[in-house]
């Protein structure tokens, strides 16, 4: 009879995750593909600050050769209580050093240790590994042309000096479509902000990384993926292992999501998302509803307490605490419930995309939201809120022709007859068919890049290999 091997027999991975759905999904995903299909166990280092109820019970459910290590509690009481969530991030990642440093010896002792391998925001982190003689990477959850713009920024921050939105004319990023100054990623909007300069060193550590796996694919992204492999002499190797996502399958489904969906025609509803993280104005809120509503078309909609200021406001704790009924138009819920389903705070989205009465997918454009819709064949409408999300919206909407995208107001506002048309023109317009054509081809090239001879496989192969020739 075959010895089954003991867990601590096996390579280890420590991964370390920011706080927040959106960072922790696609890494459980390449943790579980490493267990289930490379031989690894693996430990996430989970931060203490910002765990909610949904994060923790999420990793309990991983495959048993993956366990969570919560770090101590980082103070941050003298973080102003409105500072953005990269400043966030950025103190809470460097000062969480020594934690983290402790936790590496201990697994080092205790385990196989093969690799340390961090979010993007965990870059300055990577020292530590090094010191300690740990192979150390970085997967980086966003797409390869936000790589190619995190490794040219720097250059274009030594030599200019306006305010990027009024730069004469748009970056050059090789491979990629011209990017205006306005659609860069939000943190860098301000040079003189804390957040510009946090994003700025977050950028700069990823060229001590020993290599960097990205959430994505050829087919994808073929413009530039292929800069990526030309200046590879410049930075480090680069891996394309995506696309990442769930099966969905154990997704818990109180509200009942999927039973409502059983009962609407094929292809005929247009699910409504804004991440992990995402919240609309009271404004918008009111214009969004009236526009689904004006669409004729059936909608399921995940709806968060307005917020007027701060479009990632439930970044790390999404449940939205008050009855929709109390911000949604009056008697909205009512009139609508034949055609529409409003659901609080999380819907079981990969279900809600796999389903076939789902036809499209309104969308603030976070990456994990994008490959599953890619996934699952569904076009969207690109309404990206923060982030990376302009970027990657114009990707999607004129490089991939995935999806169609609204015009709004000089305010930012998009009105409610905008809604409206949007929401044909995506469900049963000549822009929509095209979109809806082009993510079905996405869809099998993505199964095919993670089929056992794909090149998402191979590449993960490729590094695993790596990893288990290092301890030996
Ligand atoms: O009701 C919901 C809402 C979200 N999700 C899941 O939560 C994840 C959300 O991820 P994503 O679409 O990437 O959005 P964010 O949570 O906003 O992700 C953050 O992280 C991403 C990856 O780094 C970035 O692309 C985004 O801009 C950033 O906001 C996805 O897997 C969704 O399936 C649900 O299951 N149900």
């Amino acid at each position: 009879m075959e010895k089954e091997t003991k867990v601590t027999e096996l390579p280890h991975i420590v991964f370390l995750t920011s706080p927040g759905m959106g960072h922790l999904i696609p890494f459980a995903e390449l943790a579980t593909r490493l267990a289930c299909h490379h031989g690894f166990s693996a430990t996430f280092l989970t931060f203490t600050n910002f765990s909610s109820p949904r994060q923790s019970n999420f990793l309990a459910t991983l495959h048993p050769n993956i366990s969570t290590v919560y770090l101590p509690f980082i103070p941050l009481d003298d973080i102003p209580n409105n500072a953005h969530l990269v400043t966030i991030l950025g103190t809470l990642f460097t000062r969480s050093v020594p934690h983290v440093r402790d936790a590496l010896v201990s697994l080092k002792q205790r385990t196989r240790l093969a690799a340390f391998v961090p979010d993007l925001f965990g870059s300055n982190l990577l020292p530590v590994a090094k010191e300690l003689s740990v192979p150390h990477y970085i997967f980086f959850s966003c797409n390869c042309m936000v790589l190619l713009f995190f490794f040219h920024f720097p250059s274009l921050h030594t030599t200019t000096t306006c305010e990027y939105r009024d730069l004469p004319e748009p970056f050059h990023l090789p491979g990629c479509l011209p990017l205006p100054g306005k659609d860069f990623i939000e943190p860098v909007m301000d040079r003189k902000s804390d957040t510009y300069s946090w994003t700025l060193q977050v950028m700069r550590g990823h060229t001590s990384a020993q290599g960097i796996l990205v959430n994505s694919f050829e087919t994808l992204e073929p413009g530039a993926s292929k800069a990526l492999q030309n200046e590879e002499e410049k930075h480090p190797p680069i891996y394309l292992v995506g696309p990442l996502i769930r099966s969905g399958l154990d997704e818990a489904d109180e509200l009942g999501c999927v039973e409502w969906l059983d009962q609407q025609p094929n292809c005929s509803v247009l699910f409504v998302s804004f991440g992990s993280g995402g919240t609309l104005s009271m404004k918008q809120t009111t214009e969004l509803a009236f526009g689904l509503e004006a669409s004729g078309h059936r909608f399921l909609w995940v709806v968060r307490c307005p917020n007027d200021s701060d479009k990632s406001a439930t970044y790390f704790n999404v449940e939205s605490p008050d009855d929709p009924q109390n911000y949604l138009p009056e008697s909205f819920v009512n009139r609508n419930k034949n055609k529409g389903m409003v659901v609080p705070s999380w819907a079981p989205q990969v279900k809600v995309l796999s389903h076939k009465a789902t036809g499209g997918f309104l969308s603030h454009c976070g990456w994990n939201s994008t490959l599953e819709s890619v996934g699952h064949g569904v076009p969207l409408i690109a309404w990206p809120l923060y982030a990376e999300q302009r970027m990657n919206a114009l990707m999607l909407v004129d490089g991939a022709g995935i999806a169609v995208r609204p015009v709004a107001l000089e305010d930012g506002v998009v009105e409610r007859g905008e809604v409206a048309r949007i929401v044909c023109e995506l469900m049963d317009g000549e822009r929509g068919k095209v979109a809806r054509c082009k993510v079905k081809e996405l869809q099998e090239a993505g199964i095919s890049a993670l089929s056992p001879e794909g090149p998402s496989h191979l590449a993960l192969t490729k590094v695993a290999n790596q990893w288990k020739v290092a301890i030996n």
